[in-house]
């Protein structure tokens, strides 16, 4: 078996470099959970299943709507260790290099006894040869991935399921905002979401500057807007409030210094810094926050960035302090 990690082998890391530039390979997985079942996979309770790691930000998104919407026991949730190899993401005791086999946050597929979430994918399409990726919706009754794409997972979490959700009423995409929510979610995720993996992961000067550039006045900007709002489209949360979070909350304890997004940190911009914070101590919210997960990943698993592995002491950052946003 090889010894190289994803990022360092022909067959992951390169495909997805492009001239020095870091692309997302698109998600494979895009069938739709539905209230009325019209789409095959009728929304139910007990019946599909959440593989994440704490690690990543478009999987926390889901972690965080699960909760939000109170679906905590109608859709089971398995946390994958936050270290990879090149078999990718691996469930307790599947022996990864650099995991810790103590880590009591790591948990065994509950479902279907795999080894490596690899095994979800080749079972729902055997000739898969793309990325495996979370998070992962499965759909227990098939046996097969439903979507892999947190994008339309948080839709459909936060529309389809109201039958069988603790929190029906909270709706993070309201029919008013949508429009203005898809046109934040656009910038959001290209310099900003993703912005962020392009700075760390370009292989030339031009595509890191490139990246940093477009961030920075992304930051600069989201900076400006919260100034005379609480939450980006006014005063109540929105998908597009938690599709931001995710990344500024891994800002400074990881992309400042892995990815080197270091022409500033959030806590040097006011507004962007009390408003981390403000979403942060959100009811729920702290406990899909794991920075241990989160910094081992980061560091541990990218070793063409870090080849030493060491995880770094610091930053202190205080997400508890009042943020003073009210
Ligand atoms: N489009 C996907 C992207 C998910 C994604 O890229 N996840 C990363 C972790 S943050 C992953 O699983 N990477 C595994 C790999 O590249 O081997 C989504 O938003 O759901």
């Amino acid at each position: 078996m090889s010894t190289e990690t994803p990022e360092t082998s022909a067959a992951g890391w390169t495909r997805e470099i492009d001239r020095g530039r870091f692309r997302r390979q698109a998600s494979a997985f895009r069938e739709r959970v539905t209230a009325d079942g019209s789409s095959g996979y009728p929304a139910e309770a007990g019946r599909y299943h959440l593989y994440v790691s704490y690690a990543c930000p478009w999987a926390s998104r889901t972690l965080i709507v699960r909760q939000l919407k109170g679906l905590e026991d109608a859709i089971g949730v398995t946390i994958v260790d936050p270290i990879r190899d090149d078999r990718g993401w691996a469930f307790k005791d599947a022996g990864v290099a650099h995991a810790d086999p103590a880590d009591p946050l790591v948990e065994a597929d509950p479902l279907n006894g795999w080894s490596f979430l690899a095994e979800g994918y080749a079972a729902t399409d055997p000739d898969f040869d793309g990325r495996v990726t979370v998070p992962v919706l499965w759909d227990t009754k098939s046996g097969r991935i439903v979507n892999n794409e947190s994008a339309e997972i948080v839709r459909m979490l936060n529309g389809e399921f109201d039958a069988v959700a603790k929190r029906p009423e909270v709706d993070l995409y309201p029919e008013p905002l949508r429009a203005q929510i898809d046109e934040l979610n656009e910038r959001i995720y290209a310099t900003v979401n993703n912005g962020v993996y392009r700075a760390g992961f370009a292989t030339s000067q031009a595509a890191y500057d490139e990246a940093v550039g477009e961030l920075f006045d992304s930051l600069d900007w989201l900076e400006q807007r919260l100034a005379s709002r609480r939450y980006l489209t006014g005063d109540r949360i929105t998908e597009a409030d938690w599709r931001l979070f995710v990344t500024l909350v891994r800002f400074d304890p990881v992309y400042v210094g892995h990815f080197k997004c270091n022409l500033r940190r959030i806590a040097d911009y006011p507004n962007l810094w009390g408003y981390t914070r403000d979403l942060y101590q959100q009811p729920g919210i702290a406990e899909t926050v794991r920075f241990d997960h989160i910094k081992r990943h980061y560091y541990v698993t990218h070793p063409s960035i870090n080849p030493t592995r060491i995880v770094p002491r610091g930053p202190i950052v205080d997400f508890d302090a009042p943020h003073g946003r009210g």
